[in-house]
């Protein structure tokens, strides 16, 4: 079965959320789109609370948000349980969230970061496996 990636942004993000979004289904991912769909003038939190309602509910096994800064897709996806949204502007960081903070959606900043890095990030997000062992008792802790 396909693996299924949930891909949102807002209008400082739908140049590289459209990028990616296309690269995925290259390498044979399953996306659903949640949008914006234009560069027109959007709220960030509009995409980024169905992305994180997707990984949240199992309809999606990962979630990839661009905004501007990255920052406010993170905070808005980091509402819904079970969701461990990472700001990630450079591949050694993709890594390193899914090694040690098993993260399950990456959010990338358009204006910070260049589409080679972005796209390096996304491919390193999903092929990355979690460490456990330690990592998984922190894990465990972040929950309230
Ligand atoms: O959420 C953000 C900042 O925390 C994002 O970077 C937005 O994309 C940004 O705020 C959009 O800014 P704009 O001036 O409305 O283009």
């Amino acid at each position: 079965m396909s693996y299924q990636i949930a891909i949102g942004a807002d209008h400082a993000g739908f140049t590289y959320k459209e990028a990616i979004k296309n690269w995925l289904e290259e390498h044979n991912y399953t996306v659903t789109d949640f949008g914006t769909y234009s560069a027109d003038s959007a709220d960030y939190a509009d995409f980024a609370h169905p992305v994180a309602s997707a990984v949240e509910t199992g309809k999606a096994d990962r979630g990839v948000l661009v905004c501007g800064s990255g920052q406010g897709v993170c905070m808005t996806a980091n509402k819904h349980q079970g969701v461990r949204a990472a700001l990630v502007w450079q591949p050694e960081i993709a890594e390193l969230t899914r090694q040690h903070n098993d993260a399950n959606v990456l959010c990338l900043p358009e204006r910070f970061t260049t589409l080679a890095d972005a796209l390096a990030c996304v491919q390193l997000f999903l092929e990355t496996e979690f460490e456990g062992g330690r990592h998984q008792r922190r894990v465990g802790k972040i929950a309230c």
